[in-house]
């Protein structure tokens, strides 16, 4: 017999479980499905894990920091194992709790690979099911990768659960995974290296605080490489030889662990979506503004499975599913709000983005006020002996509003979230100025950044 759902969410992460709350909420019949335990990326594999893993990194440069200012750092070091237990005391619990109170909203949680049999049903683990809608949630994984060897790289669910860490690990890919891991790696005692074809990485970031992020870096022992990509790896008797084209020169590089930092696309592998009916691209599932499909009203996409004009974040997945939610229960068309979506690449110290890049604020003829400052003498610097920061904020001249902000150093993913508000709610950089915030707090410095 086949079961019958309102909704049927493939996808326990944190699109699909928005959305299954919030449905089964006002009463919906809802099932949502995963073929993995419960969780999804942001929880189990990604955001949370990595930054419980950041925080050793931090702790160490910290305390490094205040050598010779009154904490002696010599000998101190990561237990990479008691630091994945620590992550682990976090990360095991949530598939079990995530279903627990999946149920306790009324939700039926279902297990299994899911393929569509036609445009309004699927089979799990070779059970047929029916939904009147099915919201698309299943994230993202790798890209994939062509060159001879590729199969020796780990990719960034493997890294965020070795059991010990080598010392010469390769990332490929200048992008978030790749810096984020490498910072921690470094302080963790190996020797990073991160190759990128391009010429800078990091290209959704301000160009010239990724330079000071690159030159932080490499201070901690993260060497990053440019305009160079592997042409192909082997691997030998002490680890693997990667070959790498640098603009044209070939060279080699030996490592014990290379990571997939390369980009991540839309899981949609298993799910056949011709037999549902659902156009899809390389970007993800096709959909409208309003997140139903182009070519299947029953279908809707959010999170990373969807092609939409947010990025692939986790705040971006719960406001898509929630708005997707929205659109089924009320048979209405709103379509996110994705303005000033704060950004962060966490570093140590961090990077940080809200709203245009200077040459986007340039490009859309905007008559911009480019703010830049050099934070890193300031006193929330020397308070904790960092030596790097800097901050850009773009104020529209006409308008007194930002309309971009990038900030690179301790703390400042905190103050993206108030420029986040203030963009988003048209607060003025004089309003914000008359703003008191706590002193001395990192949010103090908003004022003489503005
Ligand atoms: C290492 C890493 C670090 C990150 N750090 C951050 C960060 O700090 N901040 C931030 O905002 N974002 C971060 N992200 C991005 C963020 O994790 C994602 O944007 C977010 O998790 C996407 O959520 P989602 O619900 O769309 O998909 P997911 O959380 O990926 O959930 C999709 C689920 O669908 C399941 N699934 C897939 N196909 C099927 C199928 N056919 N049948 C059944 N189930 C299926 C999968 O098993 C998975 O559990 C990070 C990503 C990675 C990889
Ligand atoms: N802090 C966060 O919010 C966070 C952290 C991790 C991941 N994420 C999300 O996950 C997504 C994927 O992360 P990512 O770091 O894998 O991708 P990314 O898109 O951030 O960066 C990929 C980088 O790899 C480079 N590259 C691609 N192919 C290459 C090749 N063959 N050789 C050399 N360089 C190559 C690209 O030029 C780019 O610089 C991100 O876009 C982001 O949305 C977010």
């Amino acid at each position: 017999m086949t079961d019958t759902y309102d909704l049927l969410v493939i996808g326990a992460g944190m699109a699909g479980v928005a959305a299954a709350t919030k449905t089964a909420s006002k009463g919906w019949r809802v099932g949502i499905v995963d073929a993995l335990p419960y969780g999804g990326t942001c929880a189990l594999r990604g955001c949370d894990p990595k930054k419980i893993l950041r925080r050793g990194a931090e702790v160490i440069d910290a305390a490094r920091l205040m050598g010779g200012k009154g904490i002696d750092s010599n000998g101190l070091s990561i237990n990479w194992e008691d630091l994945m237990k620590h992550k682990h005391g976090f990360t095991d619990p949530v598939p079990h709790n995530m279903e627990q109170d999946l149920r306790a909203h009324g939700v039926e949680t279902l297990h299994g690979p899911t393929t569509f049999t036609g445009p309004t049903q699927v089979d799990i683990a070779d059970k047929p099911y029916e939904a009147s809608k099915i919201l698309i949630a299943t994230g993202a994984v790798p890209r994939p990768l062509d060159f001879p060897g590729h199969e020796h790289l780990i990719d960034s669910s493997d890294f965020l659960n070795l059991e010990t860490l080598p010392r010469r690990i390769v990332f490929l890919g200048g992008g978030f995974i790749s810096f984020e891991f490498a910072h921690i790696a470094a302080r963790a005692g190996s020797t990073p290296i991160i190759l990128d074809r391009g010429a800078r990485p990091l290209k959704a970031f301000d160009a010239d605080l990724v330079d000071l992020l690159v030159k932080r870096g490499s201070d901690a022992g993260v060497d990053v490489r440019r305009r160079t990509s592997i042409t192909s790896i082997t691997k030998s008797s002490s680890g693997y030889t990667i070959h790498t084209d640098t603009a044209g020169t070939p060279d080699s590089i030996q490592a014990d662990l290379i990571v997939h930092g390369a980009g991540r696309v839309a899981e949609l592998s298993r799910l056949d979506l011709d037999a549902g009916q659902v156009a899809h691209g390389s970007h993800g599932v096709e959909v409208a503004g309003h997140l139903q499909s182009t070519t299947n009203p029953a279908v809707y996409a959010a999170g990373d499975a969807a092609d939409t004009a947010g990025p692939p974040l986790t705040p971006v997945a719960v406001i898509e599913a929630k708005v997707a939610a929205s659109n089924m229960l009320k048979s209405a068309t709103t379509v996110p709000d994705y303005a000033a979506t704060p950004t962060a690449v966490f570093t140590v110290p961090e990077l940080v983005r809200v709203g245009m890049l200077e040459q986007e604020a340039q490009s859309n003829g905007l008559n911009i006020d480019v703010r830049y400052t050099d934070t890193s003498g300031w006193y929330s610097n020397y308070r904790i002996g960092e030596t790097a920061g800097a901050t850009k904020i773009l104020v529209d001249k006409d308008t007194d509003l930002i309309v971009g902000a990038h900030l690179f150093g301790h703390g400042y993913a905190e103050l993206a979230n108030t420029i986040s508000v203030a963009m988003k709610h048209g607060l003025t950089t004089r309003q914000l100025k008359s703003t008191t915030a706590v002193y001395p707090s990192t949010g103090s410095d908003l004022g003489s950044i503005l």
